[in-house]
Order: structure tokens, then sequence, then C-alpha cells
């Protein structure tokens, strides 16, 4: 059984949190990106919030002149943000709820709740050549409305997966296998990310289908005992050795139905 190989999508922004914790040159992200990139990530993932509490401008704009991947720009549906990517035309846009007052991002855009923004704003940054992706919740009505927008990516959002044990988190794994199922089904690609960490990310990877998971917070946390290189390559290994597990455990599944003469479609 073949399978494209899951994608690591590494967000730097918390390199950022260090530098403008003194308003220093240093940490410099843009350095982070590429040592990220040395040492396998597949792209570069930034999030320009409205307050600038970590990523600038400035970075954003650095990245689009130097990186040897591909930018993910993490953004509100606001016209500024949707000018400056028209100006950058970074190689992925994903569009995330943002609230001032949170200390990270809580929740998935609520793509049918402000479909015509979303839908104008997908259209917009597709004209001006960047793939969208919209960061939602596992939810039915958030999928379809995605797909309806035009996206033609998803990123589920997994903080609730990462939030909860036990049985709850089974549950929130099974409503993001069900969540990337309907996805792939209306033609969507379906990347995942937030809060996923060495201990819980590959059972996500498992999940067949899914393209590219997003993880910032947990490299660099780890980056800070092992080195910014040793985290990326550690995360690395374990989103494929995940993916392989899924695939591995499908293909038993299949051998076994086909043993037992189920057919399958
Ligand atoms: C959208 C998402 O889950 C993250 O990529 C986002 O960047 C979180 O915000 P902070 O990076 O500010 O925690
Ligand atoms: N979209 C998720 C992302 O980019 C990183 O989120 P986190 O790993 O920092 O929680």
């Amino acid at each position: 059984m073949h399978a494209p190989r899951i994608q690591l999508g590494v967000n730097i922004d918390h390199v950022a949190t260090l530098r403008q914790a003194r308003g220093t040159r240093y940490p410099d992200p843009v350095q982070a990106a590429l040592l990220a990139e040395e040492a396998g990530a597949d792209g570069i993932t930034v999030h320009l919030r409205e307050d600038r509490r970590h990523i600038q401008e400035r970075d954003i704009r650095l990245l689009a002149e130097t990186l040897n991947t591909r930018m993910n720009l993490e953004m509100a549906v606001t016209e500024a943000m949707i000018r400056l990517a028209e100006e950058v035309r970074p190689a992925h846009v994903c569009l995330v709820p943002e609230k001032r007052e949170e200390l990270t991002t809580e929740g998935g855009l609520d793509v049918v709740g402000g479909f015509e923004a979303v839908q104008a704003a997908c259209r917009r940054l597709a004209a001006a050549g960047s793939e969208v992706s919209l960061f939602i919740d596992p939810e039915p009505a958030q999928i379809e409305a995605a797909a309806r927008a035009g996206a033609p990516v998803i990123e589920l959002h997994t903080g609730a997966y990462a939030e909860a044990s036990g049985q709850a988190a089974r549950d929130e794994h099974a409503r993001i296998a069900a969540a990337t199922e309907m996805a792939l089904e209306l033609g969507l690609t379906v990347n995942a990310g937030h809060g996923l960490h060495y201990h819980n990310v590959e059972a996500i990877a498992a999940i067949g289908g899914i393209h590219e998971l997003n993880i910032g917070h947990a490299i660099i946390a780890r980056a800070m005992f092992v080195g910014l290189k040793e985290a990326v390559a550690e995360m690395k290994r374990l989103v494929i050795a995940g993916q392989e597990a899924g695939l591995l455990a499908a293909l038993d599944e299949y051998d076994h139905d086909h043993a037992h003469g189920h057919q399958h479609g």
C-alpha cells in the first residue's frame, strides 16, 4: 500500500516569542527556519498575529526571500493581512481565527458563520498564487463549508485531542479520523496541527490520508535541551513512523477482511 510521505511543517513562532521578550535581534526566526529545513522540515509555518506578539512583518519578508522549502503564512481574515499576503505571495496561506486576549489559538475558524468573507479571501489569495488552507475544528459543517468556500486544503485543529487524555483523547482522535475521511471524500487536502508533541503525534500521523502536520511549540521547547536540528529531526522520525504504523494497520485490516471474504469497494 503506497501513500505519499507525510509532511512536517515546523512553526517557528516561539523562537520569535523569545526574541520579543527582550526586543533583541536574537534569536532570529529566519536562522531557525533555515536550520529546521536542514534538519528535514518540509515547510516553515509562521503566524503573523495582529498584536505582533512574536512573528514580525520583517520575518515574513526575509523568509520569503530565503526559505528553500515553502512558507505557510497563518493569518486572520482581515483586509490588512490579505493585502500583505497578496504582496508577499507565500506558497501557502492558512486562515486562522484570532482573539487578542487569547494565549494561543483557541478554536477553529468559523467558516459557516463568516462564509462570505472567507470565500472572498480564498478567491483573492488563490488569485495571488497562494494555496489556501482553513484552520477548522473537525466538524462536518465546517468541513463542508470549507469545500464550498473554495479552499483546496483544510488544517484540522488538534487542540482538543492534545488537551484530552484517556477515553476523551481516543474520542477526539476518532473525531479527527472521521473528519479526515469526510474531507478526503470532498476532494480536500487534509493537514492537522496545534498542541501536537513527541508523545501524542504518532497517533495523528497514523490517520490515513493526512498530508501534513504543522508543529511548533513542542519542537521549540525540545530545542531548548537538544538543539533545534535534533528536535526537528526527532519529530520528523516520529511523524513518519506514525504514518508507517497506520499504513501497516490498514494493510493488516485489508488482509484480514480479504481472508474472511469481505469485499472492498
Ligand atoms: C493556528 C495554530 O494552531 C498555531 O499555528 C498558531 O500559531 C497558534 O498561535 P501561537 O503560535 O501564537 O501559539
Ligand atoms: N497550525 C498549528 C501550528 O502551526 C503549530 O501549533 P503548535 O504546535 O505551536 O501548537
